[in-house]
């Protein structure tokens, strides 16, 4: 045991020697390997109940793309970082346990289609109750509603044995996927929440040990769990907000000839609003952002707020709004009709940097464009076919799986997807997308050829020199691309 002083008053807290973290997917595999790489005299054991995905941890072929993250996880495994499926045994052997599990919109039921489904957080803690037979420290750091440490602390406590005794902490993570071992590393703040009695004091001096390996005491921030819960939805809200404010601005910016990133830029220089996350784009994705933002919408209308629940959902209701008028300005730009027409989609993944396909706008395009009979041939240099196909076909999106599987076709290589189509649609922002030769494109293509730059990534002087048609978010089209009003198509 070890003394701090917290507020004033000095309080004992545990230095720790054993964790454990309970799901090894996007935040519990990178965060677990940079605690074990920060903290040598840690042992940090990430379990799993996928045998395929702890295979993968154990492997060169790690189950996440995530640049950095291989050659960390190659320095500590096996020596103070560990993958297995006996999650049991680590529960038991942990002082603290780390819960990362997922929190997926709830597809079923009671608040269908906006609450978070919380039954893995839940068969969590059920069975930490069912198996410790020592106090733990038990931290949430998955994304949960307000209130949900309540409900863990419920169900261990209702269920400890003799002698056990339970701390829970919220502990939202904030990583980014394809920059999280940056971010990991180098965190704006790290957030803790616990009980404001001593015992929860203690237990948030014992997680802030472990993040004062590496991240400075004042940039750890302690509050109660309530607030930090919130504050984890409301940070994913203020950014996907943010998206959806640029995203409106390029509707207007198409009509007027504003154009949508100087807009930005004029905007961003205003120190009070800032520079970040206002590019313009075909909509956000990830498996976080609407999933969030439909959280707090839900968290409202079960506070009785509706007028709060109402102003959260514009945000995604704009999102919606920017994935099918990109969709749109595609079909009016190829002379309204994509039937049996060739496109290249350049880029599946949510973003760049990630093989992760959550949400990702590009399913979405993909989907409008195949309803309307395109063919398409997508190329990403990071997802794989298979979860091209699953995303595709999945029930909740598509009603003909077979059709789809006839109309899209999976690419190895950029050029190869490209050649005999009348289209390209860059769907994601990949850095290699914008050193391509696109000369060497365009001879390949059907005439004339279009590009539609769903990221404004492009060059688009140097492509419309070469003889492309080119259409970009918040930029007004070009007279020659224009075959119908958008203004009236895109209501309907
Ligand atoms: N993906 C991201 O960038 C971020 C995600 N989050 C939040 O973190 C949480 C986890 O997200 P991801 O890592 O993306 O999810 P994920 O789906 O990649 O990983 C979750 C893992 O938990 C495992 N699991 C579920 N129940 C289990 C159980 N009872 N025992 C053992 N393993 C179990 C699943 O098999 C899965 O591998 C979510 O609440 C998410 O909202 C927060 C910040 C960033
Ligand atoms: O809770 C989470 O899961 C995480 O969600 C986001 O991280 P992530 O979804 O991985 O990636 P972002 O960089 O936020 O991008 C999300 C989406 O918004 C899009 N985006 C982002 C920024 C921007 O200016 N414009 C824009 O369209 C991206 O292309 C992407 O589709 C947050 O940035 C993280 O802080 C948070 O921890």
């Amino acid at each position: 045991m070890r003394l701090a002083k917290i507020n004033g008053d000095f309080c004992l807290y545990m230095t720790l020697s054993r964790i454990c973290c309970i799901g090894a997917g996007y935040v519990g595999g990178p965060t677990c390997t940079i605690i074990a790489d920060k903290c040598p005299d840690v042992t940090v054991t990430v379990t799993d109940l996928s045998q395929d995905r702890i295979n993968q941890w154990n492997s060169d072929d790690l189950p996440i793309y995530e640049p950095g993250l291989d050659e960390i996880v190659r320095r500590r495994r096996n020596k103070n970082l560990f993958f297995s499926t006996d999650v049991k045994k680590a529960v038991i052997e942990a002082e603290l346990i780390f819960i990362c599990v997922n929190t997926p919109t709830k597809n079923y039921g009671l608040g269908k289609g906006r609450a978070a489904d919380l039954k893995y957080v839940e068969a969590a803690a059920r069975m930490i109750a069912e198996v410790a037979n020592q106090s733990k420290i038990v931290v949430e750091k998955s994304t949960v509603p307000v209130k949900a440490a309540e409900s863990i602390s419920n169900i261990l406590k209702a269920n400890q044995r003799r002698g056990v005794q339970y701390q829970v902490l919220s502990n939202p993570e904030f990583l980014a996927e394809g920059t999280a071992v940056n971010d990991l590393l180098n965190p704006d703040r790290v957030l803790i929440g616990g009980e404001q009695t001593k015992e929860g004091r203690e237990a948030v001096e014992s997680l802030c040990w472990i993040y004062s390996h590496w991240v400075p005491r004042e940039n750890i921030i302690t509050m109660n769990t309530w607030s930090s819960e919130l504050s984890k939805l409301a940070a994913n809200a203020f950014l996907a907000q943010r998206i959806s404010s640029i995203n409106a601005m390029s509707a207007i910016c198409e009509m007027t000839g504003a154009d949508v990133t100087e807009v930005a830029h004029a905007v961003g220089t205003d120190t009070r609003i800032g520079n970040k996350f206002l590019k313009a784009s075909v909509g956000f994705g990830g498996s976080c952002f609407q999933k969030d933002v439909l959280n707090m919408v839900y968290l409202c209308e079960c506070l009785n707020l509706p007028e709060v629940a109402a102003y959260w959902q514009q945000v995604i209701n704009i999102n919606e709004y920017q994935k099918r008028r990109f969709a749109n300005r595609i079909i009016e730009s190829l002379f309204n009709t994509v039937t049996n027409k060739k496109l290249a989609v350049f880029g599946f993944s949510f973003k760049k940097d990630t093989g992760d396909t959550r949400e990702s706008a590009a399913i979405y395009v993909c989907k409008y464009l195949t309803d309307e009979g395109a063919n398409l041939r997508i190329y990403d240099p990071k997802v794989t076919d298979k979860k091209i196909f699953s995303e595709l076909t999945n029930p909740l999106m598509c009603e003909d799986p077979e059709r789809v599987k006839e109309l899209v076709t999976t690419y190895p290589d950029p050029y190869e997807a490209a050649n005999g189509t009348h289209a390209l649609v860059i769907c994601t922002e990949w850095d290699q997308f914008t050193t391509l030769d696109y000369s060497r494109i365009y001879q390949k293509m059907l005439k004339p050829a279009f590009i539609f730059d769903g990221r404004l990534i492009l060059d688009h002087e140097a492509l419309m020199k070469i003889g492309f048609q080119v259409v970009t978010i918040g930029k007004k089209l070009q007279r020659s691309n224009v075959h119908r009003s958008f203004s009236t198509s895109s209501q309907s």
